[in-house]
Protein backbone atom coordinates (compact mmCIF):
# COMPACT_ATOMS: atom_id res chain seq x y z
CA UNK A 1 0.00 0.00 0.00
CA UNK A 2 1.07 3.51 -0.22
CA UNK A 3 0.32 6.51 1.70
CA UNK A 4 -0.29 9.81 -0.01
CA UNK A 5 0.09 13.01 2.43
CA UNK A 6 -1.12 16.48 1.02
CA UNK A 7 -0.34 18.78 4.03
CA UNK A 8 -1.97 21.64 3.86
CA UNK A 9 -2.87 25.03 6.10
CA UNK A 10 -6.31 23.64 7.00
CA UNK A 11 -6.46 19.84 6.38
CA UNK A 12 -3.99 17.41 6.02
CA UNK A 13 -5.30 15.04 3.25
CA UNK A 14 -4.67 11.20 3.06
CA UNK A 15 -5.15 8.58 1.17
CA UNK A 16 -4.34 4.84 0.69
CA UNK A 17 -3.27 3.59 -2.53
CA UNK A 18 -3.10 -0.10 -3.81
CA UNK A 19 0.37 -0.68 -4.78
CA UNK A 20 -0.69 -3.43 -7.34
CA UNK A 21 -4.05 -2.74 -8.57
CA UNK A 22 -3.73 1.20 -8.27
CA UNK A 23 -6.92 1.51 -6.42
CA UNK A 24 -7.70 3.77 -3.83
CA UNK A 25 -8.49 1.91 -0.63
CA UNK A 26 -9.21 4.41 1.70
CA UNK A 27 -8.89 8.33 2.37
CA UNK A 28 -9.66 10.95 4.83
CA UNK A 29 -7.87 14.22 6.36
CA UNK A 30 -6.92 14.92 9.95
CA UNK A 31 -6.59 19.08 10.87
CA UNK A 32 -3.28 20.53 10.19
CA UNK A 33 -2.29 21.55 13.58
CA UNK A 34 1.18 22.34 15.22
CA UNK A 35 1.30 19.12 16.92
CA UNK A 36 0.21 17.00 13.90
CA UNK A 37 1.33 13.13 14.26
CA UNK A 38 0.49 10.07 12.66
CA UNK A 39 -1.63 8.37 14.78
CA UNK A 40 -5.18 7.10 15.21
CA UNK A 41 -6.47 9.93 12.52
CA UNK A 42 -4.07 7.90 9.90
CA UNK A 43 -4.01 4.26 8.52
CA UNK A 44 -2.32 1.21 10.21
CA UNK A 45 0.86 2.10 8.52
CA UNK A 46 1.99 -1.92 8.98
CA UNK A 47 0.20 -2.21 5.37
CA UNK A 48 2.27 1.10 4.03
CA UNK A 49 5.08 0.36 1.79
CA UNK A 50 5.77 3.60 0.51
CA UNK A 51 4.92 7.22 1.58
CA UNK A 52 4.97 10.29 -0.71
CA UNK A 53 4.22 13.90 0.84
CA UNK A 54 3.45 17.27 -0.29
CA UNK A 55 3.45 19.52 2.29
CA UNK A 56 2.81 23.42 3.05
CA UNK A 57 2.94 23.03 6.59
CA UNK A 58 6.10 24.43 8.60
CA UNK A 59 9.22 22.52 7.74
CA UNK A 60 9.75 21.36 11.48
CA UNK A 61 6.43 20.02 11.04
CA UNK A 62 7.43 17.83 7.59
CA UNK A 63 10.62 17.03 9.61
CA UNK A 64 9.02 15.50 12.63
CA UNK A 65 6.33 13.98 10.39
CA UNK A 66 9.53 12.24 8.38
CA UNK A 67 11.65 11.21 11.11
CA UNK A 68 8.16 9.25 12.38
CA UNK A 69 7.13 7.95 9.26
CA UNK A 70 10.79 6.65 8.62
CA UNK A 71 10.84 4.69 11.63
CA UNK A 72 7.83 2.28 10.15
CA UNK A 73 8.45 2.49 6.29
CA UNK A 74 10.65 1.96 4.25
CA UNK A 75 10.45 4.45 1.36
CA UNK A 76 9.66 8.37 1.82
CA UNK A 77 9.11 10.80 -0.53
CA UNK A 78 9.11 14.25 0.15
CA UNK A 79 8.31 15.99 -3.00
CA UNK A 80 10.34 19.79 -3.49
CA UNK A 81 9.36 22.38 -5.79
CA UNK A 82 12.68 22.61 -8.55
CA UNK A 83 13.21 24.80 -11.42
CA UNK A 84 11.70 22.29 -13.56
CA UNK A 85 10.77 19.01 -13.93
CA UNK A 86 8.49 16.89 -15.75
CA UNK A 87 8.98 18.81 -18.81
CA UNK A 88 7.52 22.08 -16.66
CA UNK A 89 9.87 25.27 -15.93
CA UNK A 90 9.18 26.94 -12.73
CA UNK A 91 8.48 30.67 -13.10
CA UNK A 92 9.36 31.55 -9.77
CA UNK A 93 12.91 33.64 -9.76
CA UNK A 94 13.27 31.77 -6.63
CA UNK A 95 11.76 28.25 -7.32
CA UNK A 96 12.03 26.41 -4.08
CA UNK A 97 10.01 29.43 -2.72
CA UNK A 98 6.98 28.25 -4.92
CA UNK A 99 4.34 26.73 -2.71
CA UNK A 100 5.00 22.50 -3.63
CA UNK A 101 1.15 22.20 -3.57
CA UNK A 102 1.14 24.76 -6.13
CA UNK A 103 4.21 22.85 -7.85
CA UNK A 104 2.34 19.46 -7.51
CA UNK A 105 -0.91 20.74 -9.05
CA UNK A 106 1.11 22.44 -12.06
CA UNK A 107 2.82 19.71 -12.96
CA UNK A 108 -0.59 17.29 -12.92
CA UNK A 109 -1.56 19.47 -14.77
CA UNK A 110 0.20 19.90 -17.48
CA UNK A 111 0.65 15.66 -17.80
CA UNK A 112 -2.82 15.91 -17.99
CA UNK A 113 -4.02 18.68 -20.17
CA UNK A 114 -0.66 20.21 -21.53
CA UNK A 115 -0.75 24.00 -21.09
CA UNK A 116 -3.29 24.60 -18.63
CA UNK A 117 -4.70 27.33 -16.03
CA UNK A 118 -4.75 25.38 -12.36
CA UNK A 119 -6.65 26.72 -9.71
CA UNK A 120 -6.36 25.54 -5.93
CA UNK A 121 -9.04 26.44 -3.72
CA UNK A 122 -8.09 26.31 0.00
CA UNK A 123 -7.15 27.84 2.65
CA UNK A 124 -5.79 30.12 0.05
CA UNK A 125 -7.29 29.95 -3.25
CA UNK A 126 -4.01 30.11 -6.04
CA UNK A 127 -4.10 30.63 -10.23
CA UNK A 128 -0.93 29.23 -11.54
CA UNK A 129 -0.32 29.20 -15.67
CA UNK A 130 1.82 26.70 -17.74
CA UNK A 131 2.36 27.83 -21.35
CA UNK A 132 2.51 25.41 -24.23
CA UNK A 133 6.35 24.30 -23.97
CA UNK A 134 5.99 24.24 -20.57
CA UNK A 135 6.45 27.54 -18.99
CA UNK A 136 5.05 28.59 -15.48
CA UNK A 137 4.14 31.62 -15.65
CA UNK A 138 3.86 32.01 -11.52
CA UNK A 139 0.77 32.89 -10.88
CA UNK A 140 -1.75 34.53 -7.99
CA UNK A 141 -2.42 33.75 -4.11
CA UNK A 142 -5.57 35.44 -1.94
CA UNK A 143 -7.14 34.94 0.67
CA UNK A 144 -9.61 31.50 0.24
CA UNK A 145 -13.51 31.09 0.97
CA UNK A 146 -12.68 30.78 4.89
CA UNK A 147 -10.25 32.86 5.90
CA UNK A 148 -11.95 35.79 3.91
CA UNK A 149 -15.16 34.99 6.17
CA UNK A 150 -13.14 35.15 9.27
CA UNK A 151 -11.15 38.39 8.47
CA UNK A 152 -14.39 39.75 8.81
CA UNK A 153 -15.33 39.19 12.73
CA UNK A 154 -18.97 39.21 11.91
CA UNK A 155 -19.77 35.84 13.55
CA UNK A 156 -20.69 33.79 10.70
CA UNK A 157 -17.85 31.67 10.16
CA UNK A 158 -19.81 28.72 10.71
CA UNK A 159 -22.35 29.09 8.64
CA UNK A 160 -20.52 27.77 5.61
CA UNK A 161 -22.27 28.02 1.84
CA UNK A 162 -24.05 25.86 0.70
CA UNK A 163 -22.05 23.41 -2.38
CA UNK A 164 -25.40 22.79 -3.75
CA UNK A 165 -26.54 26.40 -3.74
CA UNK A 166 -27.03 27.92 -7.57
CA UNK A 167 -24.99 30.88 -8.72
CA UNK A 168 -27.48 32.50 -9.21
CA UNK A 169 -29.06 32.24 -5.87
CA UNK A 170 -25.21 32.93 -4.85
CA UNK A 171 -24.60 36.39 -6.74
CA UNK A 172 -28.00 37.95 -5.55
CA UNK A 173 -27.61 40.34 -2.60
CA UNK A 174 -27.76 39.23 0.81
CA UNK A 175 -30.56 40.02 2.55
CA UNK A 176 -29.22 39.22 6.47
CA UNK A 177 -25.46 39.41 7.70
CA UNK A 178 -24.68 35.45 6.77
CA UNK A 179 -26.17 35.65 2.96
CA UNK A 180 -24.24 39.04 2.69
CA UNK A 181 -21.15 37.66 3.78
CA UNK A 182 -21.74 34.58 1.46
CA UNK A 183 -22.17 35.76 -0.92
CA UNK A 184 -19.59 38.81 -1.17
CA UNK A 185 -16.86 36.68 -0.37
CA UNK A 186 -17.87 34.08 -3.29
CA UNK A 187 -18.40 36.90 -5.43
CA UNK A 188 -15.04 37.98 -4.48
CA UNK A 189 -13.26 34.57 -5.07
CA UNK A 190 -14.92 33.83 -8.50
CA UNK A 191 -14.47 37.35 -9.99
CA UNK A 192 -10.99 37.21 -9.51
CA UNK A 193 -11.17 33.88 -10.86
CA UNK A 194 -12.54 34.42 -14.01
CA UNK A 195 -11.11 37.68 -14.44
CA UNK A 196 -7.16 36.57 -13.74
CA UNK A 197 -8.29 33.72 -16.26
CA UNK A 198 -9.34 35.75 -19.16
CA UNK A 199 -6.30 38.40 -18.27
CA UNK A 200 -3.71 36.12 -18.62
CA UNK A 201 -5.00 34.36 -21.74
CA UNK A 202 -5.89 37.77 -23.70
CA UNK A 203 -2.12 38.96 -22.62
CA UNK A 204 -0.67 35.57 -23.20
CA UNK A 205 -2.48 34.99 -26.36
CA UNK A 206 -3.44 31.49 -25.97
CA UNK A 207 -6.85 29.70 -24.54
CA UNK A 208 -5.88 27.32 -21.50
CA UNK A 209 -7.96 24.62 -20.25
CA UNK A 210 -8.61 25.20 -16.30
CA UNK A 211 -8.59 22.77 -13.77
CA UNK A 212 -9.72 23.29 -9.96
CA UNK A 213 -8.96 21.50 -7.02
CA UNK A 214 -9.01 21.94 -3.05
CA UNK A 215 -11.85 22.04 -0.30
CA UNK A 216 -13.79 24.95 -1.73
CA UNK A 217 -13.63 23.67 -5.65
CA UNK A 218 -16.78 22.66 -5.95
CA UNK A 219 -18.34 26.14 -4.72
CA UNK A 220 -16.28 28.50 -6.63
CA UNK A 221 -16.60 25.97 -9.68
CA UNK A 222 -20.76 27.37 -9.76
CA UNK A 223 -19.45 30.64 -10.16
CA UNK A 224 -17.02 29.84 -13.37
CA UNK A 225 -17.47 31.66 -16.59
CA UNK A 226 -15.66 29.26 -18.78
CA UNK A 227 -15.31 25.65 -19.08
CA UNK A 228 -13.43 23.49 -16.61
CA UNK A 229 -12.83 20.57 -14.98
CA UNK A 230 -12.56 19.59 -11.06
CA UNK A 231 -10.03 17.28 -10.04
CA UNK A 232 -9.98 16.37 -6.37
CA UNK A 233 -6.69 14.51 -6.45
CA UNK A 234 -4.66 16.92 -8.96
CA UNK A 235 -1.69 17.51 -5.88
CA UNK A 236 -1.78 13.51 -5.67
CA UNK A 237 -1.48 13.35 -9.12
CA UNK A 238 1.58 15.65 -8.95
CA UNK A 239 3.05 13.05 -6.31
CA UNK A 240 2.13 10.18 -8.94
CA UNK A 241 3.74 11.84 -11.68
CA UNK A 242 6.94 12.80 -9.66
CA UNK A 243 7.52 9.65 -7.84
CA UNK A 244 5.84 6.90 -9.97
CA UNK A 245 5.20 3.55 -7.79
CA UNK A 246 2.60 1.48 -9.50
CA UNK A 247 2.62 0.36 -12.79
CA UNK A 248 -0.27 2.32 -13.94
CA UNK A 249 1.53 5.42 -12.74
CA UNK A 250 4.36 4.29 -14.70
CA UNK A 251 2.66 4.11 -17.78
CA UNK A 252 1.57 7.68 -16.97
CA UNK A 253 -2.08 7.37 -16.04
CA UNK A 254 -3.04 9.73 -12.72
CA UNK A 255 -5.68 8.40 -10.61
CA UNK A 256 -9.35 10.52 -11.07
CA UNK A 257 -7.89 12.35 -13.58
CA UNK A 258 -10.79 14.17 -15.58
CA UNK A 259 -12.16 14.50 -18.50
CA UNK A 260 -10.94 18.52 -19.57
CA UNK A 261 -13.37 20.26 -21.46
CA UNK A 262 -11.68 22.64 -24.26
CA UNK A 263 -11.20 26.20 -23.74
CA UNK A 264 -13.78 28.75 -25.20
CA UNK A 265 -11.85 30.64 -27.91
CA UNK A 266 -9.47 33.34 -27.76
CA UNK A 267 -11.97 35.68 -29.02
CA UNK A 268 -14.31 34.81 -26.77
CA UNK A 269 -11.82 35.27 -23.74
CA UNK A 270 -11.74 38.58 -24.94
CA UNK A 271 -14.99 39.51 -25.88
CA UNK A 272 -15.84 39.05 -22.20
CA UNK A 273 -12.86 40.95 -21.47
CA UNK A 274 -14.31 44.02 -23.44
CA UNK A 275 -17.48 44.51 -21.47
CA UNK A 276 -14.93 45.43 -18.59
CA UNK A 277 -13.11 48.16 -20.67
CA UNK A 278 -14.69 51.65 -19.70
CA UNK A 279 -12.31 54.04 -22.27
N1 LIG B 1 -15.18 19.40 5.76
C1 LIG B 1 -14.41 20.48 5.67
N2 LIG B 1 -13.58 20.78 6.67
C2 LIG B 1 -12.80 21.87 6.59
N3 LIG B 1 -12.79 22.70 5.56
C3 LIG B 1 -13.61 22.46 4.55
C4 LIG B 1 -14.45 21.35 4.53
N4 LIG B 1 -15.13 21.35 3.37
C5 LIG B 1 -14.73 22.43 2.70
N5 LIG B 1 -13.83 23.14 3.40
C6 LIG B 1 -13.20 24.34 2.93
O1 LIG B 1 -11.99 23.89 2.35
C7 LIG B 1 -10.89 24.65 2.82
C8 LIG B 1 -9.77 23.72 3.04
O2 LIG B 1 -9.49 23.15 1.80
P1 LIG B 1 -8.15 22.42 1.52
O3 LIG B 1 -8.02 22.35 0.06
O4 LIG B 1 -8.08 21.16 2.29
O5 LIG B 1 -7.15 23.49 2.15
P2 LIG B 1 -5.63 23.39 2.55
O6 LIG B 1 -4.98 22.60 1.45
O7 LIG B 1 -5.22 24.80 2.60
O8 LIG B 1 -5.56 22.72 3.88
C9 LIG B 1 -11.34 25.33 4.10
O9 LIG B 1 -10.73 26.58 4.18
C10 LIG B 1 -12.85 25.42 3.93
O10 LIG B 1 -13.22 26.66 3.39
C1 LIG C 1 -0.03 29.70 -1.06
C2 LIG C 1 -0.15 28.56 -0.06
C3 LIG C 1 -0.22 29.12 1.33
C4 LIG C 1 -1.44 27.77 -0.38
O1 LIG C 1 -1.58 26.76 0.57
P1 LIG C 1 -2.98 26.08 0.93
O2 LIG C 1 -4.05 27.10 0.82
O3 LIG C 1 -3.20 25.00 -0.11
O4 LIG C 1 -2.83 25.50 2.29
C5 LIG C 1 1.05 27.57 -0.21
O5 LIG C 1 1.13 27.14 -1.52
C6 LIG C 1 2.35 28.20 0.23
O6 LIG C 1 2.67 28.25 1.40
N1 LIG C 1 3.14 28.70 -0.74
C7 LIG C 1 4.41 29.34 -0.51
C8 LIG C 1 4.38 30.73 -1.06
C9 LIG C 1 4.26 30.78 -2.56
O7 LIG C 1 3.74 29.85 -3.21
O8 LIG C 1 4.70 31.80 -3.13
K1 LIG D 1 -4.56 26.37 -2.02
Amino acid sequence: MILDLDIGNTLSKWRLKDTASSEIRSRGAVWTREEWRPGADIPDLDVVEAVRISSVAREAVLQETVTLLKRQVGAVHVARSAAEALGVSNGYREPGRLGVDRWMGSLAGYQLAGACCCVDCGSAITIDFVLPGGRHLGGYILPGLRLMKESLQLGTRNVAIDPDSEADELLAPGRNTVEAVNHGIFMAAVSAVNRIYSEVCDREGVALPLLMTGGDARVVSRGMRVPHALWPDMVYAGLEACFPLTPAERAGRMAGAPRVPPPVTLEKIRAGLAFSVFV
